[in-house]
């Protein structure tokens, strides 16, 4: 049997969306399958999305299963597509996300989805790392770092020029190191000289480098202020498929906005209930 899907990205961070009331026994299963861009129809992650219209403004119940069946607790991108999804159903220009990290809202604002991001820590225990104090600029497997977690842990590291980075050899180390319990995205950042950053990022659960990165883009911006790199508000960061701006409220929460775009649909392939 099958069950439809939308596919969106936001700044080329793609995701099926897969509404929650579809019959699907092993979301993990199908998440490898079908985000593989050889054999499947190729993302960065299902979305499996719930909508709650009754409410005002409606509300979305958000779970990210990545391409290596692990389910992450926040994704920046992945909510501004649930935002649009749930807004493209409902008429409305705003809705609430629940996810895993927390409660979140969404508004549409001149076509470009804007979310709350909540705020950022720099706590050890709760990004989680090995660490007794905050970890600024600290060399991790030969890697400068900054680690922080937006909704996931990312550690960040300011380079002359993300271009010159060769992505895929220095962030598995970082990745995989013993001082993250739960293992940590990993970003590098370039100033774009005009109080704004160049991204790249390579995200865990993807185990790879991903054309855009929301949780990134906000740890970049926050420890970007946070060692005096910029003053910016907003703080424009560039990851490779898109322009991305984050924001920051007089409590410190961080707001990250950026287009969002439905690709098209179609149908992936999930065991008949005769079958298990
Ligand atoms: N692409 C996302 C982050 C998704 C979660 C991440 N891969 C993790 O496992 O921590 C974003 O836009 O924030």
């Amino acid at each position: 049997m099958s069950v439809p899907f939308q596919k969106y990205h936001g700044t080329g961070n793609d995701f099926l969306i897969i509404h929650a009331d579809e019959y699907v026994p092993d979301r993990s299963a199908l998440a490898e399958r079908e985000c593989d861009r050889a054999e499947g129809v190729g993302a960065d992650g299902i979305l499996f999305l719930a909508l709650e219209e009754q409410f005002s403004p409606p509300r979305v119940v958000m779970t990210l299963v990545q391409p290596d069946g692990s389910t992450a607790p926040m994704c920046g991108n992945g909510a501004r597509c649930a935002a649009e999804w749930a807004m493209d159903r409902t008429g409305t220009e705003s809705v609430m996300i629940d996810t895993q990290s927390g409660t979140l809202r969404a508004d549409r604002t001149d076509g470009d989805i804007t979310i709350e991001m909540g705020s950022p820590t720099f706590d050890p225990d709760k990004i989680p790392v090995d660490a007794d104090e905050q970890v600024f600029e600290t060399a991790i497997e030969g890697l400068e770092v900054t680690v922080v977690n937006t909704g996931v842990p990312h550690a960040v590291a300011f380079v002359d020029d993300v271009e010159d980075v060769d992505l895929e050899e220095i962030a598995p180390p970082v990745r995989y190191a013993d001082d993250f319990p739960r293992g940590t995205n990993v970003c590098v950042a370039s100033p774009d000289g005009s109080g704004g950053f160049d991204q790249r990022t390579y995200e865990r659960g993807v185990e790879g480098e991903t054309d855009s990165c929301g949780t990134g883009a906000v740890a970049i911006a926050v420890i970007a202020r946070r060692l005096g790199h910029t003053d910016a508000d907003p703080v424009a960061v560039k990851p490779p498929g898109g322009d991305l701006q984050v924001s920051f409220n007089e409590r410190g929460h961080a707001t990250l906005t950026g287009p969002v775009e439905h690709e098209f649909d179609g149908e992936v392939t999930v065991e008949s209930p005769a079958e298990l």
